[in-house]
C-alpha cells in the first residue's frame, strides 16, 4: 500500500460525527503516515475553541483560517488529513484537496445523529433541531462530497478499524482508474 500510494496525501471529507477523525487516525498508523487534523490545527493556532471562534470571530473567520491550514498541510507529503465538515464549500478548497485522494466517509442522518446527541462542540448543531439542521446541511453540501475519488458508505455496525481496512483495501483499484 505505501509504495503504490507515492506518499500522496489523502483526504478525509464528510459531515459532522462521520468518524473521520476516529478513521484517519488508525489509516495513518496502519500506513506509517502522520495524522493532521485541520480543526485540531485551528484550534491550536487561534488558542480558542472552535465553538469560540464561531462566536468570537464568526464562521467568516473559521472557514477563512480552515483554507489557510489546508494550504499549509498540503505542502507535505505521507499525510492523512481529517478536515472539517464544511471545508468543501469553498471552492479554493478543491484546488487544495486535489493534491492528493479524497475520500468521502459518508453515513446515514440517525447514525450521526445518534453519535453527536450529547456533543456541544460543532457550533453549527447546536440549533435545537439537530435532525433538520444536519439534513439541510447534508442536502447543500452532497454535490460537493460526491466529487471525492472515493465515496465510502458505513453501516452503523461498522467498527472504525472495519472502516479504515476498507478504505485501504479500496484504494490500489482508484488510483489505477486515474
Ligand atoms: N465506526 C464508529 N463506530 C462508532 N462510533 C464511532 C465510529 N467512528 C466514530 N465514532 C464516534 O463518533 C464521534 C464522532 O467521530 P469523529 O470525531 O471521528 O467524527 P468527525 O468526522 O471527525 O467529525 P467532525 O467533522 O465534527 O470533526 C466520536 O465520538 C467517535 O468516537
Ligand atoms: O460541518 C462543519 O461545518 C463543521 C465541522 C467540524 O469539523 C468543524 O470544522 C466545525 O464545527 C464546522
Ligand atoms: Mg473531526
Amino acid at each position: 500500500m505505501i509504495d503504490i500510494l507515492k506518499g500522496v496525501n489523502l483526504y478525509l471529507i464528510g459531515m459532522m460525527g462521520v468518524g473521520k477523525t476516529t478513521v484517519g487516525k488508525l489509516i495513518a498508523a496502519e500506513i506509517g503516515y502522520r495524522f493532521v487534523d485541520t480543526d485540531e490545527v485551528i484550534v491550536k493556532a487561534a488558542g480558542k475553541s472552535i465553538n469560540e471562534i464561531f462566536t468570537e470571530n464568526g464562521e467568516p473567520e473559521f472557514r477563512k483560517l480552515e483554507g489557510d491550514v489546508l494550504a499549509q498541510v498540503c505542502a507535505y507529503t505521507k499525510l492523512v488529513v481529517a478536515t472539517g465538515g464544511g471545508v468543501i464549500m469553498q471552492q479554493r478548497n478543491w484546488s487544495y484537496l486535489h493534491h492528493g485522494l479524497i475520500i468521502w466517509l459518508d453515513a446515514p442522518i440517525q447514525i450521526i445523529l445518534q453519535r453527536l446527541a450529547a456533543d456541544n462542540t460543532r457550533p453549527l448543531l447546536q440549533d435545537a433541531d439537530m435532525e433538520s439542521k444536519l439534513r439541510s446541511l447534508l442536502e447543500q453540501r452532497q454535490p460537493m462530497y460526491s466529487q471525492a475519488d472515493l465515496h465510502i458508505t458505513i453501516s452503523a455496525t461498522e467498527t472504525p478499524e472495519e472502516i479504515a481496512t476498507r478504505i485501504l483495501a479500496t484504494i490500489p483499484s482508484i488510483l489505477k482508474q486515474q
